[in-house]
């Protein structure tokens, strides 16, 4: 059902200084900064021959990574995003198989424009999982 990985999402305490970091330290491609109030955050995309790291940084005062970034204050790793042909297909059979998808159930619209949907960590080898459909 999954197909390519989208991106791997970094939550960062300074903006700024990761996006330095890939830019110059490691020399990839950074884009620029995107708010996306629906999400709660702002984020960077890097992209990278293979795949996308995704850079957040919280945006707003109920973001969703806030916590993430109390408990992980330098950053770590947040999420992974797959990518789907069919999201409301790919959520009814998780939701049959038990898992729980986060939210109201329904996909937003993510950063790329495209549907999204979150699984719950617990579910998924301690992992946060983002679908996209493409
Ligand atoms: C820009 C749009 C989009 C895109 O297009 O790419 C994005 O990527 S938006 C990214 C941000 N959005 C989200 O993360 C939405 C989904 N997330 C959530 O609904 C919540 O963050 C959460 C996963 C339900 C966690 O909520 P929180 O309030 O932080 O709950 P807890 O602190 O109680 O956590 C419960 C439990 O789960 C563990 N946990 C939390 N976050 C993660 C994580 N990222 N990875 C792994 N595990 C995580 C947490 O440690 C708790 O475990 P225990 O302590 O063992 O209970
Ligand atoms: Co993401």
């Amino acid at each position: 059902m999954i197909g390519r990985l989208n991106h791997v999402a970094i939550a960062v305490p300074d903006l700024d200084a990761a996006a330095a970091l890939y830019r110059d330290t490691l020399g990839a491609k950074v884009g620029p900064p995107q708010d996306e109030p629906d999400h709660g955050v702002t984020v960077i995309f890097i992209t990278l021959p293979n795949t996308k790291i995704e850079l957040l940084y919280p945006l707003g005062d109920n973001s969703p990574i806030g916590s993430f970034l109390e408990k992980n204050p330098a950053g770590g790793i947040h999420h992974i995003c797959y990518e789907v042909e069919n999201i409301l297909e790919a959520r009814d059979k998780l939701k049959a198989d038990g898992a729980r998808v986060l939210g109201t159930g329904e996909p937003k619209i993510g950063a790329h424009g495209k549907p999204v949907l979150f699984l719950h960590p617990k579910d998924f080898s301690g992992t946060l999982v983002e679908l996209e459909q493409v």
